[in-house]
């Protein structure tokens, strides 16, 4: 009997009753339920541009809402030209280093980029060759979690999705921290580097007992080596065997590096930055952002991307036919093919246009791996839909706007050359972004100052209050 059951038994005097009495509910009385709200809930579609209502926080062009400054991180999509958006190649910049830079500078000296860059975001300029070794070694040190965290936090309570295991787990880790409230720099920085050491180690500790409990699957628990780095400590202790390549490792480094930090207003940052500024706690805030990037419109979409590549194998008879797929693009589109949502997963972003360079990088890091990896006819079709998408944009909205492949869209291709499982793929992206959402946390709590609070204008009619007795 699950603990919400007995909770339940015993509050009803020792009668098992179903919990939340889910059995009523689903059938017309939740019905009655949802009826009740649509007949209640509507606003008028007019009514959001007459009220300059900023939907989503953006302006009429699509460009976000401007809703604070930041010395992070720079996402340049487009210019401004007489007040006209122009398309132009995509460029991020961590702490005013290109990233192409930072991608570049770490293959020519094959050595790992993940660490540098979370000192680069939390720390605000690139380490020293000291510097880099000492948080390097910080950072493995700090890898182990609490005692008896696993067996009680996750062991006894696993999750059937990792993202809703890590959120969970950040929450807790509340109850092992000495000073969880304290919001001085020293206390936030210290906080930040345990998390962005500990949170590899919980995805991979997650994922085993999720295999044990939920897959009927052997799990491994083995142990952390202190002199590898974070990509290597996560394929060393995700693999049966611990067995990985070189190559292997920086590949993955490189993924860490591309996902680390994307401004304050994607979706996940803001929130840490919408958290941070009512004053509350880093577990708090770091859980948050964890959720938001869960989303299949933000992370998730990662994961979206290889289920949609699913119904594109299946769906496809040629994929050497371009017409084909972008009929099957358009139904999708449609909701009529897909998870019928409406969305090609892997394409389109709120600020970049021609291009996304985090794409860019995996597409031409993925390209060469695919035969091997016997992924051909997935990149074939991932970069058809990357040609596409656009053309059957214009064909179905009349619209020419461009829109470009995300970092969504290759990388589980990436991940999967590197026999990472699917599941993990936006826990992934969490253990590297939690670097940048640890920088914004730090930035809003120094420099921000100010309760993020924007304001929803109300469109109810008054009603006068009936009591209870007279009303139908
Ligand atoms: C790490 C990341 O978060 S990267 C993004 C990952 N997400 C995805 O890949 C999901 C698919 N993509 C999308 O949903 C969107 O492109 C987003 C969420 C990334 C950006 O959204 P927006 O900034 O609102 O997009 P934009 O302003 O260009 O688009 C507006 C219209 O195009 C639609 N649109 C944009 N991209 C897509 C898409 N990939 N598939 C279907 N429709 C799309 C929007 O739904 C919207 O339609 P509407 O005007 O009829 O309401
Ligand atoms: O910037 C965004 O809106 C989404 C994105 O690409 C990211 O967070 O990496």
């Amino acid at each position: 009997m699950t603990t919400n059951a007995m909770i339940w038994k015993h509050l009803n005097g020792g009668d098992t009753v179903t919990p939340y009495a889910n059995e009523d509910l689903r059938g017309d009385t939740l019905k009655d339920l949802c009826d009740e709200f649509r007949k209640n809930n509507h606003i008028r579609a007019e009514d959001y541009e007459r009220f300059g209502v900023k939907r989503g926080l953006r302006n009429q062009d699509g460009s976000g809402v401007m809703a604070g400054l930041s010395l992070i991180c720079n996402v340049h999509g487009y210019v401004l030209d007489d007040g006209e958006k122009k398309a132009v190649p995509g460029k991020l910049i961590y702490r005013g280093v290109d990233i192409n830079d930072i991608v570049d500078g770490c293959v020519k000296e094959q050595r790992f980029g993940f660490e540098e860059v979370v000192w680069l975001l939390l720390f605000g300029k690139l380490p020293n060759p000291r510097q880099l070794h000492m948080f390097a070694r910080l950072l493995a040190d700090s890898r182990e979690l609490p005692e008896y965290f696993v067996e009680d936090m996750i062991i006894k309570a696993p999750s059937p999705n990792i993202m809703n295991k890590l959120a969970r787990s950040v929450l807790a880790l509340y109850s092992y921290d000495d000073d969880p409230e304290n919001n001085s720099l020293e206390n936030l920085m210290l906080q930040s580097i345990h998390l962005i050491a500990q949170l590899p180690t919980i995805m991979v500790n997650a994922y085993q007992v999720k295999r044990r409990h939920y897959d009927r699957e052997t799990m491994y628990f083995h142990p952390l080596d202190p002199q590898q780095d974070t990509a290597e400590a996560i394929l060393g202790t995700l693999r049966m065997d611990r067995k990985f390549t070189p190559e292997e490792a920086r590949l993955l480094d490189l993924c860490l590096i591309l996902h680390a930090e994307h401004g304050g207003g994607n979706n996940s940052t803001f929130t840490t930055r919408v958290v941070t500024s009512s004053g509350s706690d880093t577990y708090s805030a770091i859980a948050a952002a964890i959720g938001s990037l869960k989303g299949p419109r933000h992370g998730g979409a990662n994961i979206k991307v290889m289920e949609m590549l699913g119904y594109l194998l299946r769906g496809v008879k040629d994929y050497d036919d371009d017409e084909e797929i972008a009929r099957f693009l358009e139904k999708m589109i449609d909701r009529e093919e897909g998870d019928r949502s409406g969305l090609i997963y892997g394409m389109g972003h709120a600020v970049y246009t021609l291009s996304d360079p985090r794409a860019l990088i995996l597409r031409d890091n993925v390209q060469p791996l695919a035969e091997k990896c016997g992924l051909s006819d997935e990149l074939k079709l991932l970069e058809a839909v990357e040609r596409l998408t656009p053309q059957v944009f214009a064909r179905k909205k009349g619209n020419t706007k461009a829109m470009c492949a995300n970092v969504d869209l290759y990388s589980g291709l990436v991940y999967r050359c590197l026999g990472i499982p699917q599941e993990l793929f936006t826990p992934l992206f969490a253990v590297s972004r939690i670097a940048g959402w640890c920088a914004h946390r730090m930035e809003e709590s120094e420099m921000g100052k100010r309760i993020i609070r924007p304001a929803y204008k109300s469109v109810a009619k008054m009603s006068t209050y009936v009591p209870l007795s007279q009303r139908e």
